[in-house]
């Protein structure tokens, strides 16, 4: 990295002065209501996936969210340890379920990992994330996965910055077959609706 990258990284994930606290939505489920998968083929929250994480969220208060995943033999990097990047894909999905509560539709843009322990195969990761701020199209999160409990120590951390997108973003990317499928099942309809603002 050179030296005009590593000064303009770090600042892509800090909110500029012109960013507001984020809104609840007045619909947003309810803290500790479960959000359930918002496609049940997405490898994070799918219940579809055999291997996938089935990460399940959680509404918290504020724009706020908890989440768990337990880890599994098929998300191992190390003999008997999570893959660092299923645990960067455990902190992605929860940070991304936030928009739940904004009701908005957004793709992660950035996301820093910082990985402070390893995590056995077996262990149940408790997730907690947060939006901090929100600048037009860009929203600010941060993440915390502990072990051995909602109190437990520190073993990853994230900082994200998700950018909100029309659902034509996936209409326009995503591979024809999935689309048509997606949009020929009404729960697909009706759980991009919970996401989408004045649905
Ligand atoms: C009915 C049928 C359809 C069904 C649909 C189902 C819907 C389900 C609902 C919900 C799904 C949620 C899924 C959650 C899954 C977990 C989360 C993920 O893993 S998401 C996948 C990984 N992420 C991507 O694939 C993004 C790939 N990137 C892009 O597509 C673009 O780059 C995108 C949209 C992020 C931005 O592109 P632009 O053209 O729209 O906007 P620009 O102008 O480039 O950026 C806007 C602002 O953001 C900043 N920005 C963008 N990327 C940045 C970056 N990487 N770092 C820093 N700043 C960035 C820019 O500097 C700009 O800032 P300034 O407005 O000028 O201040």
């Amino acid at each position: 990295m050179n030296s005009r990258e590593a000064e303009r990284a770090p600042s892509a994930l800090t909110p500029p002065p012109d960013a507001i606290p984020p809104v609840r939505h007045p619909e947003a489920p309810a803290p500790g209501e479960l959000l359930g998968a918002h496609y049940d083929h997405c490898f994070g929250c799918g219940g579809g996936q055999p291997h996938g994480l089935h990460l399940q969220a959680r509404a918290g208060d504020g724009v706020s969210i908890t989440a768990e995943f337990t880890v599994q033999s098929a998300h191992q990097g190390a003999p008997g340890l999570a893959h660092g990047g299923v645990l960067a894909t455990a902190l992605d999905e929860t940070l991304g379920s936030l928009n739940w509560l904004l009701r908005t539709i957004a793709v992660t843009g950035r996301l820093e990992t910082d990985f402070v322990r390893p995590v056995p195969v077996g262990t149940v990761l408790h997730l907690q994330a947060e939006v901090t701020a929100v600048a037009g199209r860009k929203i600010y999160s941060t993440a915390v996965g502990r072990t051995g409990g909602p109190d437990g120590p520190v073993a990853v951390r994230a900082q994200a910055l998700f950018i909100e997108v029309m659902v034509d973003h996936f209409i326009d990317n995503g591979r024809p077959d999935e689309i048509k499928a997606a949009m020929a099942d009404p729960d697909q309809i009706r759980r991009v609706r919970a996401f989408e603002v004045n649905p």
